[in-house]
């Protein structure tokens, strides 16, 4: 895979942002970005896995890369929806569990192949992606051996030190919703390399917009909302503010719940 994407990567600019390879997927750097705080020194390619199961994504002459890359979203997808299963599980019980998650499917999930350049600007100055949590279930990630990747623990930045062979799972903002909070959605980030590219591929667990997220018991701390509402929201306050605001934006009371 590690080999694939690199030469996927080392394509010209013009191949990779044509429309023509792997539908449109390619973003570089951030265009809503207006400092460079707000700058996410990377490339990628956000594929929707029915496009890579199926025959409409355009590989160009990419074929081996067609084949690792389903290879690894198939392995990757059953993992993801194995461990959301154990985890709705338990909180909620095994007969439950077995429907989660639901409208989640080959049409609604996605893989990313994230690259990292080396970077001129000191790592205070850019990051090679800006602090987040997804916008998701579940993410499996698989980093490759440079490291950069760190997570919030408590409130400090902790790196993810690269071990060879393992996988990252983080918990995404639509599980912290339906588990009202009992599972946490992590805040990342990934610090820039002066002299190193890096890679990654991750696999995002999402339904279909028109899903609603629900709970796994009510009372929720949340309102109601699909999967669509959530992603507009995202979407408009980072072009409003430049930041995702994410879950907060749906609590039904800012005041601190009392979970169970
Ligand atoms: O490259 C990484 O380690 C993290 C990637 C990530 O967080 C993402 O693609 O959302
Ligand atoms: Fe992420």
């Amino acid at each position: 895979m590690r080999r694939e994407q690199a030469r996927l990567f080392r394509l010209p600019f013009e191949a990779k942002s044509s429309a023509g390879l792997l539908n449109d997927s390619y973003r570089w750097g951030t265009p809503t970005a207006t400092s460079l705080r707000q700058l996410s020194w990377s490339e990628a390619f956000h594929l929707p896995l029915a496009g890579i199961s199926g025959k409409s994504c355009n590989y160009g002459d990419l074929t081996s890369l067609r084949d690792v890359t389903r290879e690894v979203a198939d392995a990757m997808s059953r993992l993801a929806r194995a461990l959301a299963r154990v985890l709705a599980e338990s909180l909620l019980g095994h007969a439950a569990g077995e429907r989660f998650p639901e409208g989640c499917d080959d049409a609604t999930c996605f893989l990313r192949l994230n690259r990292y350049p080396p970077c001129p600007f000191p790592p205070d100055d850019a990051f090679g992606l800006v602090p987040h949590t997804d916008s998701d279930f579940l993410t499996v990630l698989c980093q490759d051996h440079v490291g950069g990747l760190q997570l919030m623990k408590g409130s400090r930045w902790v790196a993810v030190k690269p071990i060879p062979g393992a996988l990252i799972v983080n918990i995404g903002d639509l599980f912290q919703a339906w588990s009202n909070n009992r599972y946490k959605s992590v805040e990342h980030r990934v610090m820039t390399n002066a002299t190193t590219e890096r890679y990654s591929v991750a696999y995002f667990l999402c339904p279909s917009y028109d899903s609603p997220i629900g709970t796994c018991r009510e009372p929720s701390p949340y309102k109601a909302f699909t999967f669509g509402e959530y992603r507009r929201r995202v979407q408009e306050d980072v072009k409003k503010t430049g930041k995702k605001t994410g879950l907060s934006n749906f609590l039904l009371s800012l005041t601190v719940y009392k979970y169970w």
